[in-house]
């Protein structure tokens, strides 16, 4: 089987790398300035992202019903422990504020996937995005300890500990987000016998958003949806993270201490049939604090072909898309981004519309 490395590899991102030192410019150069950024949310919200207390009896429906309302939910008592929480932020703290000829002796090439660098969707914009990431595949020893020589083993056990954490969390969630839909651990072979996801794989996302002299012409990170199954994000108190909901625009996912956010990606609306929408979501940046998070990016093993589920096709509910593999996705969105799953579908949008508003109505019934 490829190895997320290797899928990267074939595909590669060319982002012009620039190097800029964001805490020494004191304005906006031209090549970070936006042009009709609209960066008001919608302040007077009526409604807001669903947050979820994991040990609630109810959550498997009420995860389904932001799932398929939003795409995105946060969640509380999710049995992570606060203290990793605070240890992971520190690792991303540490790294962003090592000087940036530090940064860059690290830095991901074209066809890498781990690495300190630009968003990979950068190349599908004219402007550059204030933000720094960097990502990590695997075990993050070899880039750790070239940024910390004598210090590198506490930054690698904690994103260890963090990575092993997150995978069973997000096994949970996986399966609380399918049950409602009617699947379980047997539909799924790729899960295991017992379900618990260990195939799975991930990738580990530290985002910065340094203080910005102009924030109102300036983006974070460019509206996308993710490539994955589901995506874990864990956000320090620094608002910034926006969805976009059809109706309502933009809305700020308000920071919860301690909360996690759960996108679903690309690939988890493909398994759902349409039934779970991906959520476009952006980050914008702020005048007087660092924003930082951490997402886990998690998808199948890249080889297992990823299809709409049988039980959520049916005659009058025909498959919207065909089935890929994370790698041969992956490809398409390095290729084709936000055009990515109509390259995939198999109905037109007009019928896809109409399937879609209909399978609603039926996953009514299915979970
Ligand atoms: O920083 C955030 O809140 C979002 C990050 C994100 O969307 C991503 O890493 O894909
Ligand atoms: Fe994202």
């Amino acid at each position: 089987m490829p190895s997320l490395s290797e899928v990267y590899r074939t595909h590669p991102v060319h982002v012009q790398h620039k190097d800029p030192d964001f805490n020494s410019l004191q304005e906006l150069p031209e090549s970070y300035t936006w042009t009709h950024l609209d960066t008001n949310s919608n302040c007077v919200m009526k409604e807001s992202v669903p947050v979820i207390d994991l040990n609630d009896p109810n959550a498997s429906k009420l995860i389904g019903h932001a799932c398929k309302t939003w795409g995105v939910y946060q969640v509380v008592n999710h049995g992570i422990p606060t203290r990793l929480l605070d240890e992971i932020q520190w690792v991303g703290q540490s790294l962003f504020s090592l000087p940036s000829h530090q940064k860059h002796k690290v830095a991901r090439s074209p066809d890498g996937v781990a690495g300190y660098g630009l968003a990979r969707l950068s190349s599908f914009f004219p402007k550059l995005m204030w933000y720094e990431g960097f990502t990590i595949a695997g075990s993050p020893l070899e880039h750790f300890h070239q940024l910390w020589p004598q210090n590198y083993s506490k930054h690698c056990d904690i994103v260890m500990q963090y990575d092993e954490t997150m995978k069973n969390l997000a096994g949970k969630l996986m399966w609380l987000m399918l049950d409602s839909l009617g699947i379980t651990k047997e539909d799924i072979k790729w899960g295991g016998s017992k379900g618990q996801f260990k195939k799975a794989s991930a990738v580990l996302q530290l985002n910065s958003y340094p203080i910005c002299p102009d924030p109102d012409r300036a983006m974070g990170l460019a509206p996308h949806t993710d490539s994955t199954l589901l995506t874990i994000l864990y956000q320090n108190n620094i608002s910034g993270l926006q969805v976009h909901k059809e109706g309502l625009g933009w809305v700020t996912v308000q920071p919860l201490s301690h909360g996690l956010v759960i996108n679903v990606g690309d690939l988890l609306h493909i398994l759902s049939n349409g039934l779970y929408p991906s959520v476009l979501h952006r980050v914008l940046v702020n005048r007087t604090r660092q924003r930082l998070s951490v997402a886990y990016l998690c998808g199948p093993p890249s080889n297992v072909e990823i299809c709409p589920h049988a039980k959520l096709v049916s005659p009058s509910q025909p498959p919207l898309y065909r089935s890929v593999t994370w790698n041969e996705y992956l490809g398409a969105k390095a290729k084709h981004f936000d055009k990515a799953l109509s390259s995939v579908r198999l109905c037109s949008p007009i019928n896809e519309l109409f399937d879609v508003s209909e399978a609603h109505k039926n996953s009514v019934q299915v979970g």
